[in-house]
């Protein structure tokens, strides 16, 4: 723990929730297990419901032994982690409410830190009831949940309102992927190896890949996520995150605004997609029914609490251009979905071929080198090269081979942390680097609301596909007209 570390009082604010119980509250049972919590740091959780403190202690505790996983709860941490525990009965539209918080919370103590897990149209009150209970003032924070607005329209005016009572460097904006070990793992692979660093451009890369495929379908979110889509829900933040720190430059330090900077500008040099180019770079694809790791499933528009005619898109293809020096004529394509064959996140880094082949005799093409970066499940590092066979044989034999490097294998006694614990870990302790900052937001939406408008211009229905399946073939048109295709 960093001596700087002062205390908090996390409030949850939604703290009976989804996001919180499965989420928030475990991770937070992990900081606490790995002696990450400040000694005086409380969490205190807000509803509607009355309880009192005992109740919700027990509330929390019933809640730890469901979504704890993988492990059984250890007693002394979840005795310790109760003591932290505090709960204030808020309706969070009513703004008498708020003034409760002040009984419990004392800003001249502990620094507040407030998390919106509560739906976005909420977050104006809340804002307003923190502001009239004192909470708001420097160094008080507020952590957003994705996602921040529909459109950039809208997130301008969450992002505006939240800026009357907050100033930038008190705003946390969540984006789950950025707490991700592997994601993470990207800054050390980049700018910790000179290898590849010193390879990282148009020079030596022909394109990249990143895939992010899920094969879970709607989750009976429909409502929510009809009216989002895989582009709001996927691209518009996590896809587009990833991107930014692979194509960045290197950041002068490792600080906030250093890495956000060189973030924003990759942001900034997407090469707009709109109705003249919309065709050729994108693909939209929504599920029909299929099968799943054995298992029968139903079309998207069979989904429980689903609407007859929805065009909304369950899977997104792009091809992206980066305008700048170092990515001039390197694509990025980008693939999301839900119900694919198997969940399945990596960024993969297509080298150039040889620009001479001495073995052409035995082999025309020499496949080129790639760098297959594993996010999630079994997260790790590959890289195919290839080799000699060994023997006495007339020709040279050769194979395509892998350098892996498996983080289960390589750090076999580490766990790895859920990010929610990694961001909960840096908003506690004032360390903005792994959030998202405004001009992000905005400029990613923006981008994103060009291909959105387009969709809508075109007025075409999404590309069926079936469950389990990687996607309409029009995803692998996408490549193939490069003469490329998917890494499977
Ligand atoms: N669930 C997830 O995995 C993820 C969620 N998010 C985002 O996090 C946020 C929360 O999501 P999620 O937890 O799923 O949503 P839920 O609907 O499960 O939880 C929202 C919580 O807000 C509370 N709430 C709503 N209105 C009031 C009110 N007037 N006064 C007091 N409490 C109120 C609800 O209380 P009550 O129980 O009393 O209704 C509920 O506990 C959303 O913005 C979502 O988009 C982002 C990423 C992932
Ligand atoms: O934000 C979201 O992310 C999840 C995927 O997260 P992961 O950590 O499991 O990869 C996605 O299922 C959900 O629709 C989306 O809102």
């Amino acid at each position: 723990m960093p001596s700087a570390a002062k205390a908090c009082d996390l409030i949850l604010f939604g703290t009976k929730g989804d996001l919180a119980r499965r989420k928030l509250l475990p991770a937070l049972y992990q900081l606490e297990k790995a002696g990450l919590l400040q000694a005086d740091t409380r969490i205190v959780g807000v509803a509607r419901d009355q309880m009192d403190r005992a109740e919700y202690q027990a509330l929390v505790k019933k809640n730890l032994a469901t979504f704890v996983k993988k492990e059984p709860l250890d007693d002394d941490v979840v005795a310790a982690f109760e003591q932290r525990l505090h709960y204030v009965q808020v309706d969070l539209s009513s703004q008498q409410d708020y003034l409760k918080l002040k009984d419990v919370i004392d800003a001249e103590q502990r620094i507040p830190v407030s998390y919106f897990a509560t739906p976005p149209a909420l977050f104006p009150a809340i804002c307003k009831g923190l502001h009239a209970a004192g909470l708001a003032e420097e160094p008080a924070r507020v952590v957003l949940e994705k996602p921040i607005g529909h459109d950039l329209e809208s997130s301008r005016e969450i992002n505006a309102l939240v800026a009357q009572y907050f100033n930038e460097n008190q705003i946390y904006r969540i984006d789950h992927y950025l707490g991700k070990e592997t994601v993470l793992n990207l800054l050390a692979l980049r700018f910790a190896n000179a290898i590849f660093a010193s390879n990282w451009d148009h020079n030596s890369i022909d394109h990249v890949q990143i895939t992010v495929a899920e094969e879970v379908g709607v989750e009976g979110r429909w409502s929510y996520y009809d009216d989002a889509g895989q582009m709001r829900d996927m691209v518009q933040n996590h896809l587009l995150q990833v991107l930014t720190l692979i194509a960045m430059e290197p950041p002068a330090r490792l600080d906030a605004d250093s890495i956000r900077d060189e973030k924003l500008k990759v942001l900034k040099a997407l090469r707009p997609i709109n109705v003249s180019n919309v065709h050729e770079k994108t693909v939209r694809g929504q599920y029909a029914g299929g099968f799943v790791s054995g298992g029968s499933v139903p079309g998207y528009l069979d989904e429980e609490g689903s609407r007859a005619n929805s065009s909304t898109e369950t899977f997104v293809a792009l091809k992206i251009d980066i305008d700048n020096w170092r990515w001039a004529g390197v694509p990025f394509y980008l693939r999301t979905g839900k119900r694919m064959p198997e969940k399945r996140s990596e960024v993969v880094i297509c080298f150039k071929p040889q620009p001479h082949n001495i073995f052409h005799e035995t082999y025309k093409h020499l496949p080129a080198n790639k760098l297959i970066i594993r996010l999630q499940p079994d997260e790790g590092v590959e890289v195919q090269v290839m080799n000699k066979i060994p023997g006495l044989g007339e020709h040279m034999q050769l194979k395509q081979s892998k350098l892996d490097l498996s983080f289960d294998e390589t750090f076999k006694s580490k766990r790895i942390a859920d990010a929610y614990e990694r961001l909960l870990l840096e908003a506690l302790l004032g360390n903005q680097y792994l959030f998202v900052r405004r001009d992000e937001v905005e400029h990613a939406w923006r981008w994103v609301d060009g291909i959105l408008d387009a969709w809508k211009a075109t007025s075409e229905s999404p590309k069926s596909y079936q469950a389990g399946s990687w996607g309409p073939v029009a995803a692998i048109s996408l490549l193939a007209r490069d003469d490329r295709n998917w890494d499977e």
